[in-house]
């Protein structure tokens, strides 16, 4: 099941649509501050803790939990920024009968520090005088687990605007947000687990699961089972990853176009020199722009073809005008630079700028990254799970696009074949040892599909 993932402003309607239709908001903070304290527990034990809270829900958050632990038999103290201002979390506050500390230079450290001071509600840096003490306890603990976020980091874009230090483990309520999977929040985050407190989340953004991929059908034939096409250009190592790629990742018939033979293809892709193989109307997926280089005329004929397209690399360089691709089918795979080539300087936070230029192409877009995005025209976005690191590598890229465009030419449609490569390459990403070459990636395909 695919998680959702939802902004500051949707999760506070759908708490108030939540009162709305009777749900005491007192007893939605009591189950957020139930789910962190079991999360806490299952994760670190009852152990010595200190639990620094904010004057809003996420500090009412933290009073809940911190009454919890105790319960469960650890040995809890809390310290606050001041008295607490919102309605739940001053009754959650009074629940707690023990003294309250300030957060300051004599704060003493404790084994395990439960960060409640911000979640959604920052809108601002945090002031140095509780920033700087709170970063010396997050520094002196053992495990920090944080409340819905990191604090200081912003829901929406995952910015860091005040660096406390990372979380070992963040308890997120209700849904992910944003943060949880932008970088560079995600990856102060640690791991991050759901607690479901019985808010009826739903949203067209969600976390990429694993994907129903097009089922064999026992009397297809390889023509069936997907064709993809691919132009080669200036270095064609780049696209015969993707080739490689695409043929493991399931497509039943490999081909590209080259004017001389590349080594180290497998036998089984198909190398033709004949222009005319364009126009073979079996294409499933026409794949252009690894190793391309500066030959834009491949890009040129590719989109006077009707094929399904995959648009990578290069070919985003040599686009242009975005209004160029209008009427195409096609997945753009850019990384920052060729996003930053082609649609120049979006405003607003990643996930905004791949639906600006997914709705400005009407394209899918797959904005990669540590943070890879999937873009769709119609508003649906998919956040990556979280990929090893070393997928930084050269030719990383091209094996993604190869797998996407075996997706697309296996019958599923624009987005879902995006998301289902970006998933597909992920996983095989964790199935290498590390450090791993691109080509280690297509080999660990069979090992995830
Ligand atoms: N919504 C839901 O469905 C549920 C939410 N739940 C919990 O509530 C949390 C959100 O709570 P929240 O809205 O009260 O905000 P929170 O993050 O505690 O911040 C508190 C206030 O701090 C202020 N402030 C902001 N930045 C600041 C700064 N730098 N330095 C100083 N002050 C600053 C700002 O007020 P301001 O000063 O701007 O008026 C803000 O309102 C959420 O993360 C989750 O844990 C769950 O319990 C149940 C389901
Ligand atoms: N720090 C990172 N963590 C996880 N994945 C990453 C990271 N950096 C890059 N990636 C992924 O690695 C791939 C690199 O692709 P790309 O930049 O096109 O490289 P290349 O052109 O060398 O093939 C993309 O799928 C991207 O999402
Ligand atoms: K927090």
């Amino acid at each position: 099941m695919a998680r959702p993932i939802l902004t500051a402003t949707e999760m506070r309607r759908l708490e108030q649509h939540a009162f709305e239709a009777g749900t005491d908001e007192y007893a939605l903070m009591e189950r957020a501050g139930a789910a962190l304290a079991e999360a806490t527990l299952r994760f670190a034990g009852a152990r010595e803790t200190l639990v620094l809270v904010g004057k809003g829900n996420n500090g009412g958050d933290g009073y809940v939990a911190a009454r919890l632990l105790v319960e469960a038999g650890a040995s809890v103290r809390i310290a606050a920024v001041g008295e607490p201002t919102a309605d739940s979390a001053k009754l959650a506050a009074k629940d707690w009968s023990r003294p309250v500390e300030a957060i300051d230079e004599n704060t003493a450290p404790a084994d395990l520090v439960l960060d409640c001071l911000f979640g959604t509600g920052l809108t601002r840096p945090i002031d140095e005088d509780i920033a700087e003490p709170a970063r010396r306890l997050f520094t002196a603990a053992r495990r920090v687990v944080a409340c819905d976020l990191p604090s200081g980091i912003e829901s929406d874009t995952g910015a860091i605007l005040t660096d406390l230090g990372p979380a070992d483990l963040t308890v997120t309520m209700g849904a992910l947000k944003p943060a949880h999977r932008l970088s560079p929040a995600m990856q102060a985050c640690g791991r991050v687990a759901s607690a479901a407190i019985g808010l009826e989340t739903q949203s067209d953004w969600f976390e990429i699961a694993e994907p129903d991929l097009p089922a064999l059908d026992a009397q297809g034939h390889k023509f069936d089972r997907g064709m993809v096409h691919c132009l080669s250009g200036a270095m064609p190592g780049a696209i015969a990853l993707s080739a490689h790629a695409a043929a493991r990742a399931g497509a039943g018939y490999v081909r590209v176009s080259t004017s001389r033979m590349i080594d180290g293809l497998p036998s089984s892709v198909v190398q033709t020199e004949d222009a005319g193989a364009l126009d073979d109307e079996r294409i499933g997926c026409l794949l252009v722009g690894p190793g391309m280089g500066d030959i834009p005329p491949l890009l040129t004929v590719a989109l006077t073809k009707t094929h399904p397209l995959v648009l990578d690399a290069d070919a985003l360089r040599h686009v242009g005008e975005p209004d160029r691709l209008a009427g195409h089918d096609a997945i753009l795979t850019p990384h920052e630079g060729e996003f930053r080539a082609l649609f120049g300087d979006l405003v607003g936070s990643k996930a905004d700028r791949a639906l600006l230029a997914a709705q400005q192409t009407q394209c899918v877009i797959v904005y990669k990254g540590p943070d890879t995005l999937v873009a769709a025209p119609d508003g649906r976005l998919g956040f990556a799970p979280p990929a090893p690191a070393a997928l930084a590598t050269a030719g990383a890229g091209d094996v993604l696009s190869g797998i996407i465009a075996a997706m697309r030419a296996r019958g599923m449609e624009p987005f879902e074949a995006a998301c289902a490569g970006v998933w597909l390459h992920g996983r095989a990403a964790e199935a290498c040892d590390i450090p791993f070459i691109a080509d280690d990636l297509i080999a660990a395909l069979p090992d995830v599909m």
